[in-house]
Parts: structure tokens; sequence; C-alpha cells
């Protein structure tokens, strides 16, 4: 990746189909098209619920509200008691077609490492949602012991960086490893190894510098210049959402988050005419939407994706054939970084999500649980692997 050409344009260009081939695949694992309709196996096209279906687009102002009602699935448990037997039916055989598109990355876990069982695997894990589970009061989002020790051990065998929309110092308190390397801000504040690769080390946005353990490392902050305007902005939104119940906003250092989870929903339109009104005011910043979070960025030709592409320059996985880096991710945002890996055909996602949802990820994964028994199942993997001598030399 050159890392000195890209970089002031905000151009995000479409996608590009993906090729069997290219990635290498099994012969058994099927490629899909995620703009093709589902289709049930007895070949009939069945109907994925228009409100279940995540746009990635970001959304134009004047259907903001729309998606800022379809911007978080309704937690599956909850939603049962509300809908009737046939809607619950309707959802569950969308669903289920879904998967058929998106197949679980526990079921196909066995195509999976027959993929990587002579390959490198570099991990790049999102934090909320993937790591933690989805919860109301942003500042709990808490990752449980068990999730804390199934990425620590993962982090042991394969080189794995969180990539969170939150700021970096925020995810690096939640998850407090140090053998991970964290981006921040929807990848624009990235601390990574020191690796004599010229791409990285000449790139004006990132210097050299220390982490909290007298490391030396990389630091790279792409929005480095937004950082006051940000600043500005964030006091700006606070201010005008302070009456209104339950609007909460973060900072997350290059971006803002304005949450609305808390709103009473008939208020959900006042939040964004009010956001979107203002931010009329900052045309080098834009709105984009997450799980019942409204987020203000910078116009720069940099997300999720860059970022992964930046951590592999930096960790000396570039452009190699015996790298497979996988991506779990739940959000819209996550798009970014598995539309990268589908489009170079270099590794694939893995979408969590309980609904079926458009996606460029290959795999899915309903929930963080099933995220825990995914990284298990690697580690555990990983270690018959390396008893087994023959492949010992090949797969390390
Ligand atoms: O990239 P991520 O690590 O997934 O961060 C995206 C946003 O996550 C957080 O908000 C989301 O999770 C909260 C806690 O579960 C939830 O209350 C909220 O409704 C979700 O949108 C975080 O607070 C945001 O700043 C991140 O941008």
């Amino acid at each position: 990746m050159d890392l000195k050409s890209n970089h002031s344009s905000p151009v995000l260009a479409d996608p590009v189909p993906l090729s069997k081939s290219r990635l290498g695949l099994p012969s058994n694992m099927t490629p899909f098209s995620p703009a093709a309709a589902p289709y049930s196996s007895s070949g009939l096209y069945l109907q994925i619920p228009r409100r279940k279906v995540g746009k990635l687009d970001d959304v134009r102002a004047n259907s903001w509200l729309d998606a800022m009602k379809a911007s978080s699935p309704p937690r599956k448990k909850l939603n049962k008691d509300f809908i009737s037997e046939s809607q619950s039916d309707e959802t569950d055989a969308a669903y289920r077609t879904w998967v058929m598109n998106h197949p679980s990355a526990l079921t196909a876990f066995h195509q999976i490492t027959a993929y990587a069982r002579y390959k490198k695997i570099a991990l790049f894990l999102d934090y909320d949602g993937t790591l933690s589970p989805i919860v109301d009061n942003p500042d709990h989002a808490f990752m449980s012991s068990a999730m804390r020790a199934a990425v620590k051990d993962v982090a042991k065998y394969f080189p794995t960086a969180i990539i969170s929309g939150r700021s970096r110092s925020k995810v690096n308190e939640f998850v407090r490893l140090s053998e991970l390397y964290y981006a921040g801000s929807h990848g624009m504040d990235i601390m990574g190894p020191i690796r004599e690769s010229q791409s990285v080390d000449d790139h004006p946005d990132c210097i050299r510098t220390t982490d909290e353990q007298g490391k030396e490392v990389h630091l790279f902050q792409p929005a480095s210049e937004f950082l006051p305007m940000i600043n500005e902005v964030f006091d700006s939104l606070i201010d005008i959402t302070k009456d209104i119940v339950g609007a909460k906003v973060e900072n997350n250092k290059f971006c803002v988050s304005v949450h609305y989870r808390n709103v009473d929903e008939k208020m959900w339109e006042e939040v964004g005419k009010r956001v979107f009104g203002f931010m009329k005011d900052f045309p080098r910043l834009r709105v984009t939407h997450g799980r019942k979070v409204l987020e203000v960025r910078p116009i720069i030709d940099w997300n999720k994706g860059k970022a992964v592409e930046f951590l592999l320059e930096s960790l000396g996985l570039s452009h190699r054939d015996d790298v497979l880096p996988i991506y779990v991710g739940d959000d819209r945002t996550d798009e970014d970084a598995f539309k990268v890996l589908r489009e170079s055909s270099r590794g694939f996602g893995i979408l969590v999500s309980t609904v079926p949802k458009e996606t460029k990820a290959f795999y899915s994964l309903s929930d963080p649980s099933e995220v825990l028994e995914f990284l298990k199942s690697l580690v555990r993997w990983k270690k018959s692997v390396a008893l087994q001598p023959e492949d010992y030399m090949t797969a390390i």
C-alpha cells in the first residue's frame, strides 16, 4: 500500500465483485454476492424485510430519520415479546437465509482453518458489539473477563489489533491488554509497532513515540489538523442537545458520537434535526450512522479499512500470500474493513449480527458470546496444529 497517496480526498470507491480464485478459497467455500437477493436451498427467493437491512452508505439528510430508526437491531429476546408469531417466523426465515450466504464462522470453522493452515492469521477486532455487548450506557460497555482472557490468548498466537470508533485511550482502558495494537477514532489514531517500512515512516502524519510501557512505537494520526474543530463541535453538540433527555455526547478524540439510544423515540427526529442542522456549518466534517448513534468525523480518505492496511504494513504483513487477515466487527463502520479484505482478496470479514444485513463480510457470528467461542476455537486449533510436527514449521 502506498501510504503517501490518496490521503486527502474522501472518495469511496464502488465495490468490486469477489473473485473466488483470487481469494484462493477451498473449492467447497462458495463465494457470494452481497448485492444478490438471498435465496433458499430450494432456489426460491426470499425477501428480507427491508427494515432489517442496514444501508452501507452515509445517509443523505432527507433519509436520516429512517437511518436513525434502522441503525441498531432490536435485541432479539425483547423483540420476540412484541412481535407476532408469523412476524417472528418471517424474521427467523430471513435470518436463516442470510446465514446461508454468510455462514457462521463457528459452523464453518473447519473451512476457515483449512484455508489458514499454512498461513499466518492477523486478527482485527472491533470493540463495541463485538468484544462487549451493546449496553445502554456507553461508559459501561465492559468486556467480560472471559473475553479479555480469550483476546489475550489469541494475541499470543496471532498479531491482534483492536480497531474502534472510540478514542484510543478509552478502548485501551476497557481492554487493558498491552500485547495488542490499538486504533481509535475509526482508525484515525493508530499506535502500531516500529518497523523499518519506508511507506509508514515517511508518512507526514506518522511519528515515532513511546507507549505507556516505554516501548518505541509508531503513532499515526491522519486527522490531527481537525482536533481543534472536533473539540469545538463536541462542546457545541453538548450544548445543543442538553435539554434532550437521554442524549449523550461522547468525545472520541478525532470523532464525536451523539448517542440517542436512551432518548424517547418521539425525540429522535429532534436529535437528528439539531445535529444535521448544526453540522451544515462544518463542510469538512460528515455525520455517519452507528448503532443508535450519530458519528461526526472528518472528511478524509481514512477509515477502518485503511487502518487495517496501515497495520498490516506496520506489522510487515502486507503483500504476502501467506498472511490471512480476519476482521470481526458489528457495525457499518466495519464495512470499510470488510470491503478492503474482500476487494484485495486477502482475507475476510466476519459480521456480528443477530439480524440480516447487507454486508461485505464473508462469515457471520450472532453476538459477542459467539465471538468468544470463535477466539477460543482459534487458539485451540493453533495449539493442535503446533502439536503436529510436520505442520509446525510452516504454520508459525
Ligand atoms: O467501533 P466500535 O468499537 O464498535 O465503536 C462504535 C461506537 O461504540 C459505542 O457505542 C455503541 O455501543 C454503546 C455501548 O454498548 C451503546 O450504548 C451505543 O448505543 C452504541 O452505538 C461508543 O460509545 C461510540 O462512541 C462508538 O463510536
